[in-house]
């Protein structure tokens, strides 16, 4: 879990410094997805009301909001939700066992949350998608085993398992899009003039075009696509004898298998859809993160008056 330490950072809106915490949870992100695709859909743990178990337990909810309920209760009795880059899932949370850490005031006031949606998208869209090789695989086992129909593509069984990944992949992702709202108070800072007209009379177009860079959108996917496509190769470290038709057959190469330590053997079977995580970000994740940017910027002149509002507007723009 990549966080800024809020207590000793210099500068937490330096926008160099929010980018580089976006980069290392997309490592995170990825590990993450590649753990959960390990498992089967398991359908049944997303069904709400689906297990007597927990309905007798009081919980309404599904085998997997069940998880997410008693984790976050008890990260919130350990003041999880008092850090201003942590943004809760569930409602009317236990109170903290701590006082909270005074925290400087980094954000302007906001009660933005986009984790019903979050939610929403993962379950129903994107965990299907996700787990398709070990749900196919799984059905393939049954039916060698004379199991036929919508029993192959139920479960494997690992509720636990793949409900736990849930919680953290969701707390991930909802920590990502919500960085947005770090990303919005940086670029507001540094030129509050370009914004307020965009506020004052609210145009999410114009200010979702100011939030918007492409280039830096651009060069994230691909690298996304790059960390995808190493992390889910399955590395063995059986080395095979490597022929003229070797696909790594260079000098420099063969001088280190000569030498150095067995290389790795790439196989071309992957633990991921990498196409999978890139749509994740390019369809989901980057535009979800920019509708935050823009809700956090409509509500950025909330409370402030005329006065406090002009003196915004005339401050020089940072270089
Ligand atoms: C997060 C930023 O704002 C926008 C959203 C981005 C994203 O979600 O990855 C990337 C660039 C911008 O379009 C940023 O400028 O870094």
């Amino acid at each position: 879990m990549q966080s800024q330490n809020f207590m000793i950072v210099d500068d937490p809106l330096c926008l160099d410094r929010i980018r580089n915490i976006l980069i290392r949870l997309e490592d995170t992100i990825i590990f993450s997805l590649i753990e959960r695709a390990q498992f089967a859909h398991n359908p049944r743990i997303y069904q709400r009301g689906a297990f007597q178990e927990i309905r007798s337990l009081g919980f309404e909810g599904s085998w997997m909001e069940w998880f997410l309920r008693e984790i976050e209760s008890f990260h919130a009795k350990a003041r999880r939700y008092s850090s201003p880059d942590e943004t809760p899932f569930s409602r009317d949370l236990p109170e903290p066992v701590l006082p909270p850490l005074p925290f400087p005031n980094i954000l302007y006031p906001n009660n933005i949350n986009a984790n019903p949606s979050i939610l929403s998208f993962y379950t129903r869209y994107f965990v299907p998608r996700l787990t398709r090789r070990a749900t196919l695989a799984l059905a393939r086992k049954k039916r060698a085993n004379g199991i036929m129909g919508d029993e192959e593509f139920e479960d494997d069984g690992n509720y636990g398992s793949a409900a736990t990944i849930d919680v953290e992949i969701l707390q991930y992702i909802s920590k990502r899009v919500h960085y947005g709202k770090f990303v919005s108070e940086s670029k507001f800072q540094a030129d509050p003039a370009a914004f307020i007209p965009h506020i004052l009379n609210p145009n999410r177009t114009a200010l979702e075009a100011l939030i918007t860079k492409p280039e830096v959108e651009r060069k994230l996917l691909q690298r996304l696509h790059r960390k995808a496509c190493t992390y889910a190769q399955d590395l063995t470290t059986e080395v095979e004898i490597l022929t003229s038709s070797s696909p790594i057959d260079s000098p420099s190469t063969s001088s280190l298998l000569s030498t150095g330590p067995p290389l790795p053997h790439l196989s071309k079977d992957r633990k991921l859809d990498v196409d999978g995580v890139v749509e994740l970000y390019e369809e989901y994740i980057i535009p979800l993160t920019k509708e935050v940017e823009v809700d956090y910027l409509l509500r950025r002149l909330d409370g402030l008056s005329k006065d406090e509002i002009d003196t915004l507007a005339a401050r020089k723009k940072a270089h």
